[in-house]
């Protein structure tokens, strides 16, 4: 059997987190596969109560590239073939690798915007990750979409793998009833058409854009929206609610950790983001049988089908999104509908198995060409 030792931050709350724990699961008894993270915090523990063989080798900040020794000895001990990062902590460190293993990293969002909401961050990791990256073996883009934002880059074509991100439709999710979801935040389940949306309150996430839209909509005092998630972008949020007067529509539940309870709750699963690659927020929803109101951004198109399994709407257009509210609220049924085409497309062609099976066949070819 192959042996791939995966590297990531261990800081990671998002995506790549859900993607990572998706993958180990689904190559249990295909390839032998150890994490290592750098940080220890949510993402080593929940990892360790999965059941994954995952490590923590500390650093004390981001430079303290010493304690790359210790996990190029972790890797001959596992006779890891392949070393696999994810994210720019991760592709730096790989930087101060010494193994010979062949090299590859997966880019699951856009890395020139990693750091965007931060900018002495920005300034400092944005380069870094992208002198980084330029140094790796071979690449997996988590959608066409972003193979060709690569090659665009400068990348060698013949080096990007393509993967889309797969969720397991029948594991058992930790989620509460919608009632008990309500009473949480001193709610009521009233039977309003409610609209939520799972994401970091960041810019690129975008969530003004669905306070605008729900403003525009007239919809106030008739349906409502459920904001889950944390970040820079909590405050103007906020205050934009304030504001237009929406305290009592637009709910900010901060972040939540069984975002099932969310999907299951709500009525349709909002993603307004500027880019993504294949978000899991709306996957996640699909399992919930929740049809998706998204922006026509990256791998989304190809992920739904509009008309079938929710709606898309360009970026930022708060027109568009106010008329897909609307439609959405006069048509409950219909929506019921989509969510339930979107969940039979999710569970057909997005699987986790065969996400690993994806990556098995990637681990295959690269080792077979080498370096
Ligand atoms: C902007 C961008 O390019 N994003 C990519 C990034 O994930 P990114 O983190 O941006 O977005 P995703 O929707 O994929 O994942 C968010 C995850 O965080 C969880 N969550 C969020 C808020 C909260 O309060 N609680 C909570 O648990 C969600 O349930 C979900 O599992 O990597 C993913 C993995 O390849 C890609 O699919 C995304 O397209
Ligand atoms: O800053 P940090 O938390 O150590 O690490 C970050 C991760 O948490 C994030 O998921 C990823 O997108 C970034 O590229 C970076 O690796």
């Amino acid at each position: 059997m192959k042996s791939v030792l995966h590297l990531i931050s261990g800081g990671d709350v998002g995506g790549a987190k859900t993607h990572l724990y998706a993958l180990m699961q689904g190559l249990q008894g295909r390839v032998q596969t150890k994490v290592i993270c750098f940080i220890k915090d949510t993402f080593y523990r929940q990892g360790k109560e999965l059941g994954l063989d995952i490590e923590v080798v500390e650093q004390r900040n981001r430079f303290d590239i010493g304690v790359m020794k210790e996990v190029s000895k972790k890797a001959r001990e596992m006779h890891a073939d392949i070393l696999h990062c994810h994210g720019a902590r991760a592709n730096f460190n790989a930087l101060f690798y010494k193994g010979d293993q062949v090299r590859v990293t997966t880019i699951h969002s856009d890395y020139l915007l990693d750091f965007k909401d931060n900018f002495i961050k920005d300034k400092i990791f944005t380069p870094l990750n992208s002198y980084a990256l330029k140094k790796f073996d071979y690449y997996i883009a988590v959608t066409e979409n972003f193979k060709n934002m690569l090659i665009d880059r400068g990348f060698p074509k013949d080096r990007i793998f393509v993967i889309y991100n797969g969720i397991d439709m029948y594991s058992q999710e930790d989620k509460v009833d919608p009632k008990s979801f309500y009473q949480r935040y001193g709610l009521e389940e009233n039977g309003k058409f409610t609209f939520g949306i799972v994401a970091r309150l960041d810019a690129n996430k975008d969530q003004k854009t669905l306070v605008d839209a729900f403003y525009k909509s007239g919809l106030k005092g008739k349906a409502r929206v459920l904001i889950a998630g944390d970040g820079p972008e909590g405050h103007r949020l906020k205050e934009r609610v304030r504001d237009y007067g929406l305290e009592g529509d637009i709910f900010f539940l901060g972040g939540i950790q069984d975002p099932y309870s969310l999907y299951q709750a709500v009525d349709v699963n909002v993603l307004c983001s500027l880019s993504e690659s294949f978000p899991y927020a709306l996957l996640e929803g699909a399992k919930e049988k929740k049809a998706a109101i998204a922006s026509r951004i990256g791998g989304i198109p190809e992920m739904i089908r509009p008309g079938q399994d929710g709606y898309l709407f360009d970026p930022g257009d708060d027109e568009a999104l106010k008329d897909i509210l609307v439609h959405c609220y006069e048509n409950r049924d219909q929506v019921k509908e989509m969510g339930q085409s979107f969940h039979q497309r999710v569970e057909e062609k997005f699987s986790v198995t065969s996400m690993a099976k994806v990556h098995e066949e990637i681990y295959a070819e690269i080792l077979r060409r080498g370096k």
